[in-house]
C-alpha cells in the first residue's frame, strides 16, 4: 500500500518505493509488469508460467517509450453523495481505502429484531460501546449491492486501466457478508434470480469491459488493444487449489528471479473479453470453492479465494512509430471468515481449518501492522514477513509498494457478535493507518 510505505514514495510514483531492508529491494519497485514498453520482454510476467508459449510482449515493442501511470489517487472513492460521501481530506491521497459494511440483522421468524450493538453515525463512522471508528466510508444495512459497487468498483477499474496493481479484499467475521458482498448469490450471477443481488465481481467486470470499449472509441488513433486474462484460486489449509481446474491441488508459489514477481505455477488462465466469458469462470470457481455448514453460517467459505485478472493494454504512437504496453493486475480477494473457536464449537477438520484461517488472517494483520509502522516511523524494517502465510506471500505486490487496495470490512450488528465486530473494526483501523 503506497500510503503505508512512505510520504516520499507517495509523492514520487515514478521512483521505486524505498524498500524497508530485509528482502530484495527490487520486490518493492513499481512492478515492471505494470507499465513498460521497449525491446525487453517482461520475462517476469507473473501471470505467464515459465513454460508459457505466449509470444513475448517485447516482440511488438520496437522502441523504448516508458509510460508511467498517472496518479489516480484523487479519483478514489469518488461516489455520488446519495451513496456514501467520503471526507475529502481523509481519502484523497491514500493507497488504501477502508470501507465498512454493516449487514442486516438476522431475523428470527416471529421475533422482533433485537437492538443492534453498533450503528452508523455518519457517512464514514460507526459507534459501538461508546467508541467511534472512522473510515473512508461506512455502508449500513440498507445499502444495496449497487450502492456498494458504486463505492469501490469504478475506482478499482480506473486504477487498473491506469496501470496500477489494484485489489479489493473482504475481511470480517464468519457470516458477516463477505461472500455476499464480493460475489453475491450464485443464482444472481447466473441470471436465475434478480440481477440486483449480484456482487462486486460481476459488476466490476461489466464496468471494466464498458470502460475498455469507451477508451478504444476515444483513442481510435492509438489503435488501443486490451487483453484480459483471468485465474481463480483458493488457499485452503495453506494449500493452493486451482478453482478453474480443481484437480490441480497443492500448487506452488514461485518467484521470478529476474523481476522478483510472484506467480502460481501451472495455474489455469483464461482470456476474457465479455461477460459471457467471465460469468462461467465465476460460477465454476465458486462452485468449486470449499464451503461447510458451521454454527455461524450454513454456507461458510473455509478458504481464502483470489480471482485475478491481468489487464494488458497496447497502444501505438503512429507518429513516433512506437508501441507502448501497460499491464496491471486486479485481485478480488474474499478472505475466509475469522471466528472464535470457542464460540463456534469447532472440532475435528473444522477446528484445523479454523486454526489455519485464523493463523493466516493474523499473518495478514501483523503484516499490515508492520507496514503501518514503517509508514508512520519512516524507519526501515529488518524483515517484512510476507512469507509467513501463502496469502501474504502471494499478494505481497498488492499489499506493499505502489499497489492500490480497498479493504472491505463486513460486520454484523448483532449483540452476540459484538466482540468479533470490535475486533474487525480494530483490524480495519490498523489497515487505515
Ligand atoms: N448485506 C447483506 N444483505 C443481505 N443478505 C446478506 C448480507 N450480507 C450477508 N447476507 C446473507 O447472510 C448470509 C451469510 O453471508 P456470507 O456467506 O456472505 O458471509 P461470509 O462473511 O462470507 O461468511 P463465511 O466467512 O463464513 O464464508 C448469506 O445468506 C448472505 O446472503
Amino acid at each position: 500500500m503506497r500510503s503505508l510505505i512512505s510520504e516520499h514514495a507517495r509523492h514520487s510514483p515514478a521512483r521505486p518505493a524505498p524498500f524497508p531492508g530485509g528482502e530484495t529491494p527490487s520486490r518493492r519497485r513499481i512492478p515492471k509488469e505494470n507499465v513498460y514498453a521497449g525491446t525487453a520482454p517482461p520475462s517476469g510476467d507473473p501471470y505467464r508460467s515459465p513454460s508459457s508459449t505466449a509470444k513475448p510482449l517485447g516482440d511488438i515493442t520496437p522502441t523504448l517509450n516508458l509510460t508511467l501511470p498517472p496518479r489516480p489517487l484523487k479519483r478514489k472513492l469518488d461516489v455520488s453523495p446519495a451513496v456514501c460521501p467520503r471526507p475529502e481530506a481523509e481519502a484523497a491521497d491514500s493507497g488504501v481505502q477502508v470501507v465498512v459494511r454493516i449487514r442486516p440483522p438476522r431475523s428470527v421468524e416471529g421475533e422482533e429484531a433485537p437492538d443492534p450493538c453498533l450503528c452508523r453515525t455518519s457517512a464514514n463512522s460507526v459507534a459501538i460501546q461508546g467508541q467511534t471508528f472512522t473510515f473512508d466510508a461506512v455502508a449500513d444495512a440498507a445499502s444495496t449491492q449497487e450502492d456498494f459497487f458504486t463505492l469501490v468498483g469504478p475506482p478499482l477499474v480506473e486504477n487498473c486501466l491506469a496501470g496500477l496493481n489494484s485489489s479489493i479484499f473482504t475481511y470480517g467475521q464468519t457470516g458477516s457478508g463477505k461472500t455476499y458482498t464480493m460475489w453475491g448469490p450464485l443464482s444472481a450471477t447466473s441470471g436465475d434470480s434478480v440481477a440486483c443481488e449480484r456482487g462486486l465481481a460481476p459488476r466490476v467486470f461489466e464496468h471494466l469491459f464498458a470502460r475498455i470499449k469507451q477508451e478504444q472509441g476515444k483513442h481510435k488513433d492509438k489503435e488501443l488493444i486490451h487483453s484480459c486474462t483471468c485465474s481463480f484460486l483458493e488457499i485452503y489449509n495453506e494449500q493452493i487449489t486451482d478453482l478453474l481446474d480443481p484437480m490441480q491441488k497443492n500448487l506452488q508459489i514461485r518467484e521470478d528471479v529476474k523481476t522478483a514477481c510472484v506467480y502460481v505455477e501451472s495455474l489455469t488462465k483464461e482470456s476474457v473479453s465479455t461477460m459471457k466469458d467471465v460469468t462461467p469462470l465465476l460460477l465454476k470457481g465458486l462452485a468449486n470453492r470449499r464451503t461447510e455448514s458451521t454454527s455461524a453460517n450454513a454456507d461458510s467459505s473455509r478458504s481464502h479465494c483470489v480471482f485475478t485478472c491481468v489487464i494488458k493494454s497496447e497502444s501505438k504512437n503512429l507518429e513516433a512509430g512506437s508501441n507502448s504496453i501497460r499491464m496491471s493486475r486486479m485481485n478480488l480477494v474474499d478472505l475466509a471468515g475469522s471466528e472464535r473457536q470457542k464460540l463456534t464449537h469447532a472440532a475435528g477438520d473444522r477446528l484445523k481449518e479454523a486454526g489455519n484461517i485464523n493463523r493466516s488472517l493474523s499473518a495478514l494483520g501483523n503484516l499490515i501492522n508492520i507496514l503501518a509502522e514503517i509508514s508512520q516511523s519512516g524507519k526501515p524494517w529488518q524483515h517484512v514477513p510476507y512469507r509467513n502465510s501463502k496469502l501474504t506471500f502471494l499478494l505481497q505486490e498488492s499489499l506493499g509498494g505502489n499497489a492500490m487496495l480497498a479493504m472491505i470490512c463486513t460486520v454484523s450488528p448483532s449483540e452476540s457478535c459484538k466482540s468479533e465486530t470490535l475486533s474487525t473494526l480494530r483490524f480495519a483501523q490498523r489497515a487505515k493507518l
